[in-house]
This record gives structure tokens, sequence and C-alpha cells, in this order.
């Protein structure tokens, strides 16, 4: 039967193309298989199926080298022109070079110009047993496809040159020691590894370019039409009074500290006083124990620190920000008192993380002076700061509190006034989404599990909340009973989209606050892990007869990937309103957020470039069938409507016309 020879190349449904060289017995390099080669790389790199690519041989052998016969001829005619233009035109410039990612799946023998291709890849596989060499010495020539240079370098000067001047070969098991095979295989994985090596180091660049996406979408962050390009300059902030030293009033003081800016720290009474103080110092400590701060400079910025009980102090203060708990009258009566105490121009913050500023500042005459200030907790740590201007905030206040906040080294993100801002807003629904899956019946560790398994550090029953509310029903580490406390306030805002569990609540009831009394979801015990609690699954079934969602009372049966969707598809599309609605300048700022104040993986790129890298289309089909299913909670924002249906990115500005 007549050779085939010839060089193919499959693409299968999971992106990877597989070109493989056909030319018996040892497939030799011969001059159609070097331009099979070369036309079937440019047409891998081409084709946008095409996320990766493995080269292998047939017959179980890679390549025994360059055609052989080729020199005879070249010998006998002396026509060097026979010879193929290989070194630059394929092995450096369609392999080396290759967008994607390109691994060699070696099997039975790579020798010479077989080598040196399996060396133009970006890794190697090979099966045991395999004969790796540069023989051409034996030939009367040298290894003329880039070995010289490729070999050294990933087996060593010495072992290269041996390798090379004696044309001694290496079996692939030397080589896996070497570094010139990455994984060794039986030859029935050699395909299977290849394609996952290739689709792993696509996956690598798929992380290079979400990261590079947040390195620049930080910096962008800082361009504020209207605020930054205006020619304002930012005032100097030497003092700043902190109303509340709770746990965000001690950090946030804890931060303003660490830059060097005096503080003013001011409670309602000597106990509470100390115990902010005290809060503050644990902060500082904290920070000298980890090795961050040296204890000069810790002692060196609570001296700083002021503790008083009255505005005694506030006289010449540059701005105040209040951090007490989320009572709004209690709010507008201390607005309403440092209107009145402060400089003119003294700005007025709150670091509230829900209610509406233009509702605190509704007792002033001070509006342009009012601006958010939401820190994240631990809000010494935690890089994330939302400034929250409402209409009335002056372009200079804003300028003043980012050059603030770069000055204590957080990441400012300007965003609009509305009920939980940006980030909460944003989150809301991942918490509840949660709750409802368990209320469903499914297992809530498996929740987490799957939830951690996607990127976040913790899932939403063990979450850190960012400044206490992002998730409404809170995990077990900020403490469930702050959940509570503004679940009306969003209830008010966003109803229609909101899902209502008790589950909170019977925990609490049951004597579990989280990891304040080490109970939660989870036991916590000092110098452990979290452990889950299973005596919490009675609570859980409680909860369950409560709302009764289970179809025909059994639980749903969800594969992980529908956890995921189900709780993050309802985050990008409450993250779709919110871009719609201009709470942020540019989907990136979202981005930015999502990653410094919700701990979403960077890796990931952020909230809505991962969403644009799952489909808008996908993401809205997904959300529309969950609603049909379970209702409102899952029905599609019209702005990802939009989006999905014209095939726009989510992340494109509005400006942008539809690609249909
Ligand atoms: C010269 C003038 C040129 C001037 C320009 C100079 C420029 C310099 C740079 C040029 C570019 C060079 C870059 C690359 C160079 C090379 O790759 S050179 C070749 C390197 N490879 C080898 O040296 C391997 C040689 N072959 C073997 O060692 C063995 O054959 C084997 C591969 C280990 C298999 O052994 P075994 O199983 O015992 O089978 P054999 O009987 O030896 O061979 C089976 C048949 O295959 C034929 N064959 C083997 N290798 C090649 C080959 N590389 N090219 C062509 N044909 C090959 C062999 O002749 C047998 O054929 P039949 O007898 O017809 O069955």
């Amino acid at each position: 039967m007549a050779k085939k020879i010839g060089v193919t190349m499959e693409v299968g449904n999971d992106g990877v193309a597989v070109i493989t060289i056909s030319n018996p017995p040892v497939n030799s390099l011969a001059s159609q298989i070097i331009s099979g080669l070369k036309e079937k790389f440019q047409d891998a790199n081409q084709r946008s199926d095409v996320k990766a690519i493995v080269l292998t041989g047939n017959g179980g052998r890679f390549s025994g080298g360059f055609d052989i016969n080729v020199f005879q001829q070249v010998h006998k005619t002396g026509d060097i022109s026979l010879m193929p233009e290989v070194s630059v035109d394929l092995v450096c410039n369609l392999m080396e070079d290759s967008r994607k990612p390109l691994v060699a799946a070696v099997e039975g023998l790579a020798l010479g110009g077989g080598l040196e291709l399996a060396m133009a890849c970006h890794a190697r596989v090979a099966a045991p047993k395999a004969q790796l060499g540069l023989p051409e010495l034996t030939l009367g020539i040298i290894p003329g496809f880039g070995g010289t240079q490729r070999l050294p370098r990933l087996v060593g000067l010495e072992k290269g040159a041996n390798m090379i001047l004696l044309s001694k070969s290496i079996s692939s098991e030397e080589g896996r020691k070497l570094g010139l095979i990455d994984e060794l295989v039986p030859p029935g994985d050699l395909l299977t590894t290849s394609r996952k090596w290739a689709l792993d180091i696509a996956l690598l660049s798929d992380t290079a370019k979400a990261l590079v996406h947040v390195f620049f979408a930080q910096r962008a962050t800082s361009k504020v039409p209207k605020v930054t390009d205006v020619g304002l300059k930012p005032r100097p902030m030497k003092k700043v009074a902190v109303i509340g030293g709770g746990l965000m009033g001690s950090g946030i003081a804890t931060a303003l500290l660490l830059s060097n800016i005096r503080v003013v720290l001011k409670e309602i009474n000597s106990e509470y006083l100390l115990k902010g103080i005290k809060s503050v110092e644990a902060n500082l400590k904290g920070l000298v124990s980890r090795g961050k701060l040296t204890q000069d400079k810790a002692s060196k910025a609570f001296s700083l620190l002021k503790g008083v009980l009255d505005y005694s102090e506030f006289k010449d203060v540059d701005m105040v920000i209040e951090a007490v708990i989320e009572n709004i009258q209690l709010k507008q009566k201390i607005f309403k008192e440092i209107e009145e105490v402060c400089p003119p121009n003294c700005i007025l913050a709150s670091n509230t993380s829900t209610i509406d500023l233009n509702v605190i500042g509704e007792k002033t005459n001070s509006k342009d002076r009012i601006v958010g200030a939401h820190f994240f907790s631990p809000a010494h740590l935690m890089t994330l700061l939302e400034i929250v201007r409402t209409e009335n905030t002056s372009a200079q206040v804003i300028l003043d509190l980012m050059a603030l906040g770069k000055a204590i080294k957080k990441v400012p993100v300007v965003v609009g006034n509305c009920i939980g801002f940006a980030v909460n807003r944003t989150f809301f629904p991942y918490s509840q989404a949660a709750h409802m899956l368990v209320n469903l019946g499914v297992d809530l560790f498996r929740v987490d599990s799957v939830i951690t398994s996607f990127g976040l550090p913790l899932g939403p029953f063990q979450y850190i909340s960012p400044s206490c509310l992002v998730v409404l029903m809170l995990g077990d580490l900020a403490g469930h009973g702050i959940g509570i406390a503004v679940k009306d306030i969003y209830a008010k805002a966003y109803g229609d989209r909101m899902f209502s569990s008790p589950l909170t609540e019977l925990l609490l009831k049951s004597g579990r606050n989280g990891k304040i009394n080490g109970r939660g979801y989870y036991i916590y015990e000092k110098g452990s892990k979290p452990k889950p609690d299973s005596s919490v699954l009675s609570v859980v079934e409680e909860s369950r007869k409560l709302t009764n969602i289970m179809p025909g009372g059994k639980p749903i049966s969800v594969s992980d990937k529908e956890i995921v969707e189900m709780i993050l598809f309802p985050v990008v599309n409450e993250a779709c309103r919110v871009l719609d609605e201009g709470v942020v300048i540019r989907a990136s700022d979202l981005d930015v957020a999502s990653v410094l104040g919700m701990s979403f993986p960077s890796y990931r790129g952020g909230l809505l470039f991962w969403a644009d890298t799952v489909g808008p289309k996908y993401i809205y089909e997904r959300l529309k069938r969950l609603s049909e299913t379970y209702g409102g909670f899952f029905k599609p924002s019209r702005y990802l409507e939009e989006r999905a249906t014209k095939g726009m990115l989510l992340s494109e500005p509005k400006s942008s016309r539809s690609r249909l």
C-alpha cells in the first residue's frame, strides 16, 4: 500500500489543533513535509476556533529529522536551493513565535531536525524511552534548525555541547530530568496530556490578558472627567476627624495615621473612645507583628491620634469621616453638627456603605461638601476606596478625596450615589443567590467550595464582607446581625429582584453569629482552619421548610458550573444595571472595584471582563431560563438583553455601535 506522506491538522472541540507529520518509516522532514508544516501552522494561527496547537508524528515516531536524501541530491547536483528555508520561516516565525501555545507530543524518536522542531515548541510532552538527539555531525553538518542554541538553553551548555559534539542521544526519561521534556506520560495519554498542556498555556495567556487588563483598569480609575481634567489642584489634608471608633472608624483612623495624617477620633463616651483607641493600637501592633511596619513607625503613627468626646478639636480639621452605625437619623444629626463646628471648606464625608448621601446631608446646607468615603473592612488593609458623589458634590471635594485616598495607599474609585453604590449594589445578589440555592436543597458547604474553586477567597457562607454589608445576609466573618440591619433599605430599592431567606435570622436565633462568637456555618477555633459545622444543617432544614421552594419538596440537582452561574450571573446582571445607570464612569472601574472590594479573582480580569469572556449572549440566555424557573431574581436587565441581542460586549461604552 502506498505510504501516506503529508501533514494533517485536526481541530478538536477543545479548540486544540493537532498537526501530525506522516512520512513513514521515520517521519523524516522531506521538503513536502516542511511545506506542509508551514501551511498548517499558518492556518492554525489564523483560525479563530483554534486556541492552541499540538505537533506530533504518525506511527509512534515523532520525526527522525531532516530528509537525508536531500543532502544526497545536493551532493550530486551541488544545487543548494534544494535545501528548504526552515530555520527562520518555520521554526522561528511560525512555531516559536506562534501566538497560540504549541506543544510537541513526542513518541519513539525525535532526532536532528525532528528534535529541533520539538524544541521550537513551547513545551514538550513525551512517552517513555523516546530517543532524543542531534546526530547531525555524523553526517558532516551542524544542527541547522536552531538546535545549537535551543538545546543548551534547555539542558545546559555542557550537556548540550556534549550531545551535539558527540552526536549522543538521550532517552525521554533523561530528557525529563534535564528539562528538555516537560512531562513524561504513557503513550496512550500522550495526546490528551499534550492537549491539556497546550490549553493550560493558552489559559495562562488568558490569565495574562486578564491581569494586564486589571493593571491598566486600575490606572484608569484616576481619570475622572470634569474633575481631574479641569486644572484643579488637590488641597492638602493635614488633619482629619473620624467619628466613630468601631471596626470601620478605627480602621480608617489607622489608615490615615499610617500616612502621617493627624487624626481626631471622636466617640460618644469614654468607654467607646477607649475601645476605639485600643483598636487602632491593635491594628498597628498587628502590622508590626506581621513585619509590615517597624515599631518606630507604629509609635509615630499612634502619636498622631487624639481621642475626643466633643467637637472642640474640629475647628481646624480639613475633613471629617463619619463612621457610625447605619442609622439615618443619627447620621443626619451628626452632619448637621459638623457643618456648624467645622471650617467652611471642610469636607464632610460618610463611610456609609448603603445609605443615600442626599438623605444623610438632608439637614445641612453644604451639599457641595458632602461625599461618600466608603472604605472596605478591614479599612487599614483593603485598598479599595469608593468615593461616592452626589449630583451636588463639588469637583474639588472629589479631587481632594481622591488625593487623600492615594496618599493613604488606597485605590479610589469614583462612583455615583445609589443604595449600595457600586460594589455592594453589584454584589448584593451574590449571597442571596447562594441562600436561594441552599433553600433549593443544595449543600451549603458545597456552594462555598465551588465558589472558592472559581477563585473567590471564601465562599458566600464564610464571607469576609468588604464594608460589612455587601451581601446583606452576611457570612460568618462579618457577623450576621449587621446584614439584617440594612436588608430593608435594599428591599425598598431593589425588592423586585431580591430573594429573602430566613436562614440568617434562624442562624442568629440558634446562637450562631459567625466568627464573632466562634460559630456560624463553620466552627472557628483559634489557630485552626474553620470547620464546617454539620449541626447547622438543622437550621438549614428549618429554613427550607419555611421557604418551601424545593420543586416537589425535593432538592434540585445542579452541576458545579450551574452553581457558579446561578450565583455570579445575577451579580453580572446587577452590574449591567450599575453600568446602565452610570453609577460608574467605565466598566473597568467596576472590574477594579470587584477585585479590590470583593476579592473577585484578578486573574479573571474582574467581574465584567470575565463576563465578556463568558459571553453576554450566553449569560442572558441562562438568566432568561433561570427566571422562567425561579422568578424575577434572575430576570435579565435591559442593558444585558440589549448587549446580548446586539452582539456587543458588556464593557463597550454606551456610544459603541452594535456589531450586528
Ligand atoms: C549536505 C550538504 C548540504 C548543505 C547545506 C548545509 C546546511 C546545514 C543545515 C541543514 C539543515 C540541517 C538541520 C537538520 C538536519 C537533520 O535532521 S539531519 C538528519 C538527522 N537524523 C539522523 O541522523 C537520523 C538518521 N537515522 C537514524 O539514525 C535511524 O534511521 C533511526 C531514525 C534511528 C531509525 O533507525 P532504524 O529503526 O534502525 O531504521 P533504519 O533502517 O535506520 O531506517 C529506516 C529507513 O528510514 C530511513 N531514514 C532514517 N532516517 C532518515 C532521515 N533522517 N531521512 C531520510 N531517511 C531516513 C532509512 O534510510 C531507512 O530507509 P530504507 O532503508 O529505505 O527503509
